[in-house]
């Protein structure tokens, strides 16, 4: 998967948060989304994602060698954020199997092996409405690390984690991260570290 922006930029009413971002994302390459909070990450990264239309310019997708559709785009993405929300009704292992109702599994893993990976294995039948922010938290990362995507997308990936869970993270994101195309929004050097390409959308202003 190659994502190619093209004089990308968006407004929210009159004020313009980036112009002008000329860029490729390379297929299975690690990028890092830097700047400041409020600098436009998280709209960008909604941008790439396709949840949110630029104000000016073109965003391509490349898919196996063929143009793919903004509106399929949805189909080859996994996603994960502090603001996305989980359905809280459900059970943990409801909420994946939901999940994976729309998603394919990554090889290798189903319902067992992603709460083992999560070392959740305790609370299966627990409501996500009474898991505490940094569970949820990392509920949303392991859905989206084993999904079977091109494309992995996280924005501030250790939002709510303690240091046991930013261990975790860390212990898995390179694993994840192989052969798929991430992006990582970010303002902690800690998230984005492994990331060789770096984006700073302060640099258009
Ligand atoms: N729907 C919206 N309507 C109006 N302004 C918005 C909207 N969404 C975002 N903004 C504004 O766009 C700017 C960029 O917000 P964004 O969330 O992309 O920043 P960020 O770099 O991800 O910030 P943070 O590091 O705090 O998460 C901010 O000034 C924000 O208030």
């Amino acid at each position: 998967m190659e994502i190619t922006l093209q004089n990308i930029g968006r407004r929210f009413n009159r004020e313009w948060i980036f112009r002008g971002i000329d860029y490729s994302f390379n297929e299975a390459e690690s990028y890092a989304i830097l700047g400041a909070n409020g600098s436009g990450k998280s709209t960008l990264v909604q941008i790439v994602a396709s949840n949110l239309s630029p104000s000016e310019g073109n965003i391509t997708y490349t898919f196996k060698g063929e143009a793919l559709e903004v509106e399929n785009v949805f189909k080859h993405l996994s996603f994960a954020s502090p603001y996305l929300e989980l359905v809280e009704d459900f059970t943990l292992t409801e909420i994946i199997d939901f999940h994976f109702g729309f998603k394919e599994y990554l090889q290798g893993f189903d319902n067992k092996e992603i709460i083992n990976l999560l070392g959740f294995e305790k609370y299966r039948n627990r409501c996500i409405k009474n898991f505490s922010s940094g569970m949820k938290q990392r509920v949303k990362l392991a859905l989206a690390f084993c999904s079977s995507s091109p494309i992995l997308l996280l924005d501030e990936p250790t939002a709510n984690l303690d240091n046991q869970g930013i261990d975790w993270y860390l212990s898995l994101i390179s694993r994840f991260s192989q052969n798929r195309l991430t992006l990582i929004c970010s303002n902690q050097e800690h998230e984005y570290s492994f990331c060789k390409k770096r984006l700073n959308v302060q640099d258009y202003k």
